[in-house]
């Protein structure tokens, strides 16, 4: 498989209706408790929004979610947001255009309001972590990364770049069912471009692990970490939304959008 870069446009309408059988078909979540629906935001400073952006609409075409897509570029269209997503791309460009635009503080704000659900994929998660570090030799003090500026909602300490260059990036066939459920395709594709680690957990009591890779040998879920929740925040190493597989945006809507309506 050919590895897109986070802005190279991606074409998957096809994969994106390829659940015809699924279970959930027959259980759309299309009632919220106060009748109202809820507003997803797409950050799109830079980097892979519009892909999250097709995925949710697929999902809400296929289920009938009471959710609106939306994209945010200024704390007045972040305001009006029950959940954000901060996709992947560069997250040293991201901390700056944020900051040059004058929204980071609105984004810190948001992301460690109680009420709000929150998904970083990549550079989406090295912003939401407590801590973030350059790729660096093992032996190499940890530094923070330099031009990064995490919003630490997080309490996980990543590294950035930590599988190599973009000729590095690759696929791992990841079975989510654990938590996304079981489904007819267990092997979810997970693209890995320039990807963070999750080098520690800081709080384990708040911080869940949701998958690691598998180690060295090959022993599966011994491998570096590369999916977390902690409460109503997602983050996850790899790109969702470049998986030709709606699955993982299905779960967060449900999950951590629309919970409260079950
Ligand atoms: N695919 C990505 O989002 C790559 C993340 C990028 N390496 C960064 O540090 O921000």
């Amino acid at each position: 498989m050919q590895i897109p870069t986070p802005s190279a446009p991606v074409t998957c309408i096809d994969a994106l209706t390829a659940h015809e059988t699924d279970p959930r078909a027959s259980s759309p979540q299309n009632i919220t408790s106060d009748g109202q629906a809820r507003t997803v935001g797409v950050l799109a400073l830079q980097g892979a929004f519009a892909e999250h952006v097709d995925y949710f609409e697929a999902c809400i075409a296929q289920y009938g979610h009471p959710v609106h897509v939306t994209l945010v570029r200024t704390a007045a269209q972040l305001d009006r947001c029950d959940a954000l997503v901060i996709p992947g791309g560069e997250s040293t460009a991201m901390t700056q255009i944020a900051s040059r635009m004058g929204l980071h503080e609105a984004l810190a704000r948001f992301v460690q309001d109680p009420r709000r659900a929150v998904w970083g994929t990549c550079a989406g998660l090295i912003l939401l972590a407590r801590e973030a570090a350059d790729a660096a030799p093992a032996s190499a003090p940890q530094r923070p990364a330099a031009l990064v500026e995490p919003l630490q909602a997080l309490e996980v300490a990543v590294r950035r770049n930590a599988f190599g260059r973009q000729a590095q990036s690759f696929v791992a066939t990841c079975d989510f069912s654990a938590f996304l459920g079981p489904t007819e395709t267990q092997g979810f594709p997970a693209v890995f471009i320039r990807a963070p680690v999750i080098e520690h957990v800081l709080d384990p009591e708040r911080v869940e692990v949701l998958h690691r890779l598998a180690g060295a040998d090959g022993t599966a879920g011994t491998g570096p970490v590369v999916a977390v929740r902690q409460g109503r925040i997602l983050g996850t190493s790899f790109h969702p939304e470049l998986a030709d597989d709606t699955r993982f945006h299905d779960w967060f809507l449900r999950e951590f959008v629309l919970r409260d309506t079950k």
